[in-house]
């Protein structure tokens, strides 16, 4: 095992053309609802107690770093977790180095965190996160007054910040659309006098604007041009302990769901969704191209809208994704790829230059993986066109690059393609959806794998 949990050796899956998809599943929480949970927990003083918590690799790093920067953090039971924190202002300086895994919203949250306290921490991460762009963030921590003592070339992990006596409000206007960026200016702006405001030209998903008010503290949340939005918190509240519900994670029910979509004859049920309108660009999408998608059970759980999510296997067509609706579905782009192809005529994603920057560079890695299992695409500048055949041959060998994404949609493809489909190393699935194997198996889904089942 490696210092992150993952197997050190790469562990290869195939998956088969599987009988129709029958049952019904509930994917664990929300990965990014579940970051959250634990970092305002640690900036709490009193119990937050969380239920549902996804206890993948990349949310275990981030309740190992709250631990490390004095919060009291427990497991209490399957998905029960409790923390004690230290109140906003209050974190100790670690004694060793943050290691974030695989996990961009986990080191890139938690530099905002520590930006308000007088304290010096490293963070670190795998190969991947290494990779990944850290300036993003570094930019308005700088502003903010925040020291980067030390970083690799670009500003990249492994990188060492100092945090300031006193930390200045800013308004900063995010470059990109992205809620990493918009959190992390929001949780230094927690330790900064008066008021620090995150103007982005599209909406990202507000899951840290409606934490920070169920945490007590003032938010302000105002409507800038045509997709956009100014968000203003008042600095230094005093946030008081409050109980969270974790949904479950639309962007790990992406896969469930266009697996019942694409092997013929299936009908799923996925429980208790998350349908926060932030996050439901696949949704609408796939509803677009004529899936049969329908909510059933509508409700409020922990502040955030979910529903029982029932999906039917539909012939799909191809169709225009608007470049205004990615930061609604940035992660769903691989498994909508993979749609795509079972669809009949074009389906064009627009505007996704984003993709680069995750885990790997992911219109690389779906153009591979197409390639690989027999779809015909083709990329112009950043927009990935996927000429679907209703099917693909399948066959190949898709590589994952240190992508559990990239993983998880490959094997649903195989699920539906001619020849089954291999890919070359699944056991970073377990930062995201530990869980993906058995439950997919659960439903019918044909994958073979010497993983230890999750
Ligand atoms: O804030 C979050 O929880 C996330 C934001 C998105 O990243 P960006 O902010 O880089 O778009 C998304 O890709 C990631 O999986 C989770
Ligand atoms: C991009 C992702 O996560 P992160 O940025 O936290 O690594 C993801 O889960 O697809």
């Amino acid at each position: 095992m490696s210092s992150t949990g993952h197997a050190a050796l790469p562990v290869p899956a195939l998956a088969r053309r599987s009988p129709a998809l029958k049952g019904r599943v509930r994917v664990p929480g929300d990965k990014s609802v579940s970051h959250r949970s634990l970092i305002f927990g640690a900036l709490t003083i009193g119990e937050t107690r969380i239920s549902g918590l996804l206890e993948g690799e990349d949310v275990l790093n981030t309740a190992k770093a709250c631990a490390a920067l004095g919060a009291d953090v427990e497991r209490v039971g399957e998905g029960e977790w409790r923390v004690h924190g230290l109140g906003v202002g209050g974190l100790r300086a670690p004694e060793g180095v943050l290691d974030f895994g695989n996990a961009g919203t986990g080191s890139r949250l938690m530099m905002g965190m520590v930006a308000g306290n007088p304290i010096t921490a490293t963070f670190d991460g795998d190969a991947s996160l290494r990779r990944r762009p850290m300036r993003r963030i570094l930019d308005p921590l700088e502003q903010m007054g925040v020291e980067v003592v030390e970083a690799a070339e670009g500003g990249r992990l492994p990188l060492t910040l100092k945090g300031p006596q006193e930390l200045v409000p800013i308004t900063y206007e995010s470059p990109v659309a992205s809620a990493q960026i918009k959190s992390a200016v929001l949780l230094a702006g927690l330790g900064a006098p008066g008021e620090t405001t995150v103007i982005e030209k599209e909406a990202s998903r507000d899951h840290t604007e409606r934490m920070l008010t169920h945490f007590g503290a003032e938010v302000t949340v105002e409507p800038y041009g045509e997709h956009g939005r100014k968000v203003t918190l008042k600095g230094r509240p005093e946030l008081k302990p409050a109980p969270i519900r974790v949904p479950a994670d639309p962007s790990s029910a992406a896969f469930p769901l266009v697996a019942a979509l694409i092997v013929p004859g299936s009908e799923v049920v996925i429980e208790g969704v998350m349908t926060n309108p932030l996050r439901t660009g696949l949704l609408i999408t796939l509803k677009e191209m004529g899936a049969d998608i329908s909510f059933e059970n509508e409700r409020v759980e922990g502040g955030e809208s979910v529903a029982d999510i029932r999906v039917r296997a539909s012939a799909l067509t191809g169709v225009s994704v608007p470049a205004e609706r990615a930061p609604s579905m940035i992660d769903e782009y691989p498994v909508l790829a993979v749609a795509a192809a079972f669809a009949s005529g074009e389906t064009r994603m627009n505007g996704l230059s984003e993709l680069r920057v995750k885990e790997s560079d992911r219109l690389a890695a779906v153009a591979d993986g197409l390639a690989q299992a027999g779809a015909a695409y083709r990329i112009e500048g950043d927009d990935l066109i996927v000429t679907g055949a209703g099917g693909a041959a399948g066959g190949g060998t898709v590589a994952t690059h240190m992508d559990h994404r990239i993983a998880m949609s490959f094997l649903v493809m195989g699920l539906a393609t001619d020849k089954p489909l291999k890919v070359d190393d699944i056991s970073f699935i377990a930062t995201s959806f530990p869980t993906f194997l058995p439950q997919m198996r659960g439903l019918g889904a044909l994958i073979d794998s010497e993983a230890v089942a999750g």
